[in-house]
């Protein structure tokens, strides 16, 4: 069996058409996610977006379609106190006849590894499937909470409306608006990503690749603006069962990012207080929404079961422990295992300074040892290092070490990525 070479690329598009390159990698993609089939257009407009991004194909010659796929780019990642530079993978897909060869294996270790020499602190993806992506290191690190209201229920029990809402039609100006809000906003949640161009198009328009870029017109956007007319919180929402047989309609919230609690309060009265709807329904939100402390019943808000949101994956662990900070002032040896080298070592972690943090090589016996993929999952403060101690995922070598490294990492809001990707 011929054993496929792996390229990378930047995809490219002259004139409004892709290169050959370009074309075949989006199409092989496409067809390994049983997405659309696209024409050149579409093609182009997907290579336009991928603008930027590292394309890796695995080529059997002299076919030009790539037999598997992985698309990354860099991003800001926050993380308590901070933000690194982080490598976001998606787009990994193998075609039906070439799975199970180890394809994925070649791409993903070369992505991460060039990552890695790059400079990135991290890697971050979120799966299609939970049990994938721990062999490469990866931990889940954000979850999300469905939030769904009904809106007959739904009383505010402060009755004081401030500030003022805008419907904003054009999509162009909704950008404009919602752009700053979430950049202010994405800096607040451990684990939110800053958004490529093509990540706003997909929110504010609902087009893309995935749907030959047909531009979802139920899609509407909110801003909410202070006393003083400054833009602090916008929602962007979207009609999934009409009202037309029930009177009713679920309203479904696609993203809402709020810098105040009062663009908070007020987006939510303005979600909940419209005319022929009866439910209002948030699939992406966090875990810790303080909708139902606003409600006079707090069972008129309903969350549902969690979903697995944001894998991470350790690459540089002083860079990403040093670019957090630190609720409490303490000392620890914490060791590291990685079968693929990126994280392993020991590291002492002290955060008595709590503006400069220091992390050190290590020689000492280590206080904690846990492997990569579970300091992916505590690093951002979103899993409690004593619930990986009973899970059998993280080894406390000194009495009381895991709720010293707890009472170190716990993060000032609970982890939280609202994009999608
Ligand atoms: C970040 C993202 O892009 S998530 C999207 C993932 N892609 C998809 O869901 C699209 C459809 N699926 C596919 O394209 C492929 O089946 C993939 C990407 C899931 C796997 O690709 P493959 O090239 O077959 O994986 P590869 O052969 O490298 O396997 C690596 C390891 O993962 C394991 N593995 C592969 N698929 C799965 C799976 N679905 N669930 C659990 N383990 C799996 C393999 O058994 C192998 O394990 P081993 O190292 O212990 O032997």
């Amino acid at each position: 069996m011929v054993t496929p070479e792996v390229r990378t690329f930047g995809p490219r598009v002259t004139e409004g058409s892709a290169d050959a390159g370009t074309v075949a990698w989006t199409r092989a993609q496409m067809s390994a996610f049983l997405g659309a089939r696209l024409d050149p257009e579409h093609l182009a407009r997907a290579g336009a977006a991928f603008e930027g991004n590292r394309l890796r194909g695995a080529y059997v010659d002299p076919d030009p379609t790539p037999v598997a796929t992985l698309r990354s780019w860099d991003a800001e990642l926050t993380v308590p106190g901070g933000t690194v530079r982080a490598d976001v993978i998606t787009g990994i897909g193998v075609r039906s006849t070439h799975r199970r060869r180890g394809l994925t294996d070649r791409l993903l270790t070369e992505d991460l590894g060039a990552a890695a020499r790059a400079g990135a602190a991290a890697a971050v993806l979120t799966s299609t499937q939970g049990a994938l992506y721990e062999r490469w290191g990866f931990g889940l690190a954000t979850r999300t909470r469905p939030l769904t209201v009904d809106t007959a229920r739904a009383r505010f029990r402060d009755p004081v409306v401030r500030g003022s809402l805008e419907i904003v039609e054009r999509p162009d100006a909704a950008l404009a608006l919602a752009r700053p809000i979430h950049e202010r906003a994405r800096r607040r949640h451990p684990g939110a990503l800053e958004r490529l161009a093509s990540q706003w198009d997909s929110v504010v328009v609902g087009a893309g690749p995935w749907n030959g870029f047909e531009v979802d017109r139920q899609r509407h956007v909110v801003i909410w603006r202070d006393d003083d007319g400054r833009p602090a919180g916008y929602v962007v929402h979207r009609v999934e069962e009409s009202w037309y047989a029930t009177g009713a309609a679920t309203l479904g919230v696609v993203d809402l990012q709020a810098l105040t609690p009062s663009a908070y309060l007020e987006l939510w009265r303005h979600l909940c207080s419209q005319d022929l709807v009866g439910t209002v329904r948030w699939s992406g939100a966090s875990t810790d929404e303080p909708l139902s402390w606003l409600l006079t019943d707090p069972r008129a808000a309903v969350s549902g079961e969690d979903d697995a949101m944001l894998w991470l994956r350790v690459l540089d662990v002083p860079g990403l422990l040093a670019a957090r900070r630190y609720p409490a002032e303490d000392a620890l040896v914490v060791e590291v295992d990685d079968p693929l080298g990126h994280a392993r070592g020991r590291w002492r972690l002290d955060t008595h300074d709590r503006v400069a943090p220091a992390v050190t090589a290590a020689s000492g016996e280590p206080d904690v040892v846990l492997p990569a993929t579970s300091l992916g999952s505590v690093v951002l403060g979103g899993v409690d290092p004593r619930l990986l101690v009973r899970a059998g995922r993280l080894d406390e070598r000194s009495a009381g070490a895991a709720g010293r490294l707890a009472r170190m990492l716990a993060p000032p809001t609970v982890p939280w990525n609202g994009t999608r990707f």
